[in-house]
């Protein structure tokens, strides 16, 4: 999908909101068990009660590929619904890759032709030739790991480097010389708000992918207050605050409410 139909979207919608499908068999309602593919028919749900509220949904390829081949075929079935029913959906796959060339150019058919995703995640510490085969995709985007969520965030991305700058600030400079560059976003965790100010010094106008508010403990309204542009230029992700807003027959619907108290927020942003 092109930039602009996402950020018309955004505009439309009043939302920024990601949905991220971190499905867990373990945690969804008991009486899905009995239908042939649980998983999927979870996400359909999901997928239903919640795309008016959002403007991109993000599978998480782990929570599929620990299902064996079931979780593969429930992960095609949940990206061809999404693509044939909600074409003005931007789709994630957040899958972290990263590896030599030839092995990348594998992940990226797998997850921009096989699968047909819009963009993937992945992490760049093997450097520009791990990433030309992701950038060659000049219609698809791919989403640079830059300061994540989690605690160990701090023990290599806040670094500093002979050139005064944090691992993660280098990672930015770096990512914006290469070819298609225009096609990178970043991902960048909710749960470290003071730190937006200086990304958006290096990219003033690159869309971020912000996990980590809810259950990490981010907020929208730190994220807001240096992360949005002119396009916005966020996408903020919830999974299990809204997947697993309830267990019973009713998840669906208290789903839908999670996703639309947080458009609700997000429409005072934008
Ligand atoms: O820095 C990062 C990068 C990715 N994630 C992923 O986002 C979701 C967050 O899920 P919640 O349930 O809303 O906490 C999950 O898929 C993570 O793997 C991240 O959290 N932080």
């Amino acid at each position: 999908m092109e930039l602009p139909k996402l950020i018309k979207q955004i505009r439309i919608k009043k939302s920024f909101l990601c949905v991220g499908l971190d499905t867990d068999l373990a945690k969804i309602p008991q009486y899905l068990h009995k239908q042939p593919n649980p998983v999927f028919e979870f996400n359909r749900q999901i997928i239903d009660a919640t795309a008016k509220y959002a403007v991109a949904f993000k599978p998480n390829i782990a929570f599929y590929e620990a299902l064996g081949i079931q979780g593969w075929e429930a992960l095609k079935d949940t990206i061809t619904y999404l693509n044939d029913q909600y074409p003005e959906i931007f789709t994630i796959a957040d899958a972290k890759r990263g590896d030599i060339g030839n092995t990348a150019s594998k992940y990226a058919q797998a997850f921009f032709e096989n699968l047909n995703f819009d963009a993937i995640t992945v992490a760049p510490y093997m450097g520009k030739d791990s990433i030309e085969p992701f950038l060659s995709y000049t219609n698809k985007h791919t989403i640079l790991l830059v300061l994540t969520s989690n605690k160990g965030a701090f023990d290599f991305q806040t670094k500093i480097d002979v050139q005064n700058d944090a691992l993660y600030e280098s990672v930015l400079k770096t990512s914006k010389t290469w070819n298609n560059s225009k096609q990178l976003m970043y991902v960048v965790g909710a749960t470290k708000p003071e730190y937006f100010k200086s990304i958006r010094k290096i990219v003033p106008n690159a869309f971020l992918l912000v996990p980590g508010v809810g259950a990490q403990g981010g907020n929208l309204k730190d994220v807001c207050q240096y992360g949005l542009t002119k396009d916005c230029g966020l996408l903020v992700n919830s999974s299990r605050g809204i997947l697993y807003a309830a267990n019973g027959k009713d998840f669906a619907k208290a789903a839908e409410l999670k996703a639309k108290a947080l458009q609700e927020e997000m429409a005072s942003y934008v």
